[in-house]
């Protein structure tokens, strides 16, 4: 085969241009950054830069349009929306990309406009992102604040909004419960690198031998102070099913919030528990693995394909005692009566997630949690029903929207007098994490892992 290919491969600035403008057009991001990357075969720094920089820039296209809006005469919205993409990649590797040097940042962004019908505005691309380069400089632009001559508005809210790229709306929501400097430290936080969190299953192995053989491999690891069956990976591990153990059923990947669900709810050897909405099923194999595989899990979700994750996940760690059942919690009633525990996990806008789906934070809106805090508070009152007398309920949800969560529990416990709040007790993993109010509440930034909102309520006759 010759070596002068007459159609060189694509570059990955092209491509992240692509995927972008897929994500533009209302694409989800994982989607569009798959499809770019199924047609091509590159090396790996080639995928991983096309990942970052469709995933940056779809994350902070807030910041981003800001910069386009102050250094442009036109604002970015009434740029052509190829060419405002353009441009939020070449600002996106000179704010944000250390590793890339200005020059290329510029040049290859001069390139692309070229390469996709701008030839004729190269001289504007250049200009803006050298103006960017004079202003700005070489700062890290994940953890600085912008330099005076790019105005900033006064409002907090709004300089919050525009300087880590959320929606308004949800800085104040977070202001109001954490006060401005806490949810500027949250904004940082969901801006980071998620970390990857492994659950132990003792029912295979035990945590010493996983993390003895991970570091074996090359993979340090260190545990979450409380939480048993936790641990944490250190820098990057490469394709998780690679990792030794995987198909042992040695561990599962779950967060180290969500794992507080499981001992939160406290199931035990021989109880039936019901999993109201269970898939993709991390949190009813963690109640497998606490009941020591012992007794009956009903593990329900109306989504059916969504539960063939949790399928899998069964035969990999080899457990008996999870039954699966497709279906309306909202209706189900074959389950009155008939739980020792229920878990609602409920659908929810994943506010304590948001460093995990590049675009959620543009996803939801003040409506979307409107409809879903009808939504949970029907789960809440149906499920509750499958209960048995002096039985137990957990409620949780991955948002930090009070709607979804203080807001649902304190109108189901006002509706219903026979329920009662349980803290946890303050010697289990969970008591560690629990309020002065009785539930639960993980903000990301105060414990280092996902945002979580969980309560313990019992049915007391
Ligand atoms: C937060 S996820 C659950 C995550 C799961 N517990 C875990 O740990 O892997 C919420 C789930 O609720 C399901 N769901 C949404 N509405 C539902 C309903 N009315 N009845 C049952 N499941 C529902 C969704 O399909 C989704 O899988």
């Amino acid at each position: 085969m010759s070596s002068h290919s007459p159609h060189p491969p694509h570059s990955p600035r092209q491509l992240a241009f692509i995927g972008l403008r897929d994500v533009h057009k209302g694409a989800y991001v994982d989607i569009a950054l798959d499809r770019v990357l199924q047609k091509v075969s590159l090396p790996d720094h080639d995928r991983r830069l096309v990942t970052e920089l469709v995933y940056g820039c779809a994350r902070r296209q807030r910041t981003l349009d800001f910069l386009i809006d102050q250094l442009g005469k036109k604002k970015s919205h009434q740029q052509p929306k190829d060419l405002r993409t353009i441009l939020h990649l070449g600002l996106y590797q000179l704010r944000y990309q250390e590793r890339i040097p200005d020059s290329a940042a510029v040049n290859t962004t001069v390139q692309l406009a070229k390469e996709n019908g701008f030839s004729g505005l190269t001289g504007f691309v250049n200009g803006l992102l050298r103006q960017y380069i004079r202003l700005v400089g070489g700062e890290d632009g994940s953890t600085s604040e912008f330099p005076p001559t790019l105005k900033l508005p006064e409002n907090p809210v709004e300089r919050l909004g525009i300087l880590y790229s959320f929606p308004d709306w949800m800085i104040q929501v977070w202001i109001d419960q954490l006060g401005f400097a806490q949810t500027e430290e949250l904004c940082q936080w969901m801006n980071k690198t998620p970390a990857i969190d492994l659950r132990v299953n003792p029912l295979r192995t035990s945590f010493n031998e996983v993390q003895a053989t991970l570091e074996s491999a090359g993979i340090l690891s260190k545990p979450i102070p409380h939480l048993p069956q936790a641990l944490r990976l250190i820098g990057s591990s490469g394709a998780i099913q690679n990792l030794p153990g995987f198909n042992e059923g040695w561990w599962t990947v779950q967060d180290s919030s969500a794992q507080l669900v499981g001992h939160l709810l406290d199931p035990q050897k021989g109880e039936v528990v019901i999993d109201a909405c269970a898939a993709p099923g991390g949190k009813t194999t963690h109640i497998a693995e606490l009941m020591g595989d012992k007794g009956k899990i009903w593990a329900c979700d109306s989504i059916a394909h969504r539960l063939n994750k949790l399928k899998e996940n069964i035969q990999r760690l080899k457990l008996q005692s999870i039954e699966i059942c497709i279906g309306d919690s909202r209706n189900l009633p074959q389950f009155k009566n008939s739980g020792d525990r229920v878990l609602l996990d409920a659908p929810c806008s994943g506010l304590g997630t948001l460093h995990r789906h590049a675009d959620a934070r543009w996803r939801q809106t003040p409506e979307t949690v409107q409809e879903l805090s009808v939504l949970q508070k029907e789960l809440l009152s149906h499920t509750s029903t499958f209960v048995k007398d002096g039985g137990v309920l957990v409620y949780a949800t991955c948002t930090l929207h009070p709607k979804e969560n203080e807001d649902v529990v304190s109108s189901f416990l006002a509706e219903h007098p026979n329920w009662v709040l349980e803290p946890p007790s303050f010697d289990s993993p969970a008591g560690k994490y629990s309020t002065t109010q009785g539930w639960i509440k993980v903000y990301p930034h105060q414990y280092d892992m996902d945002g979580f909102f969980m309560a313990r309520l019992r049915k007391i006759r």
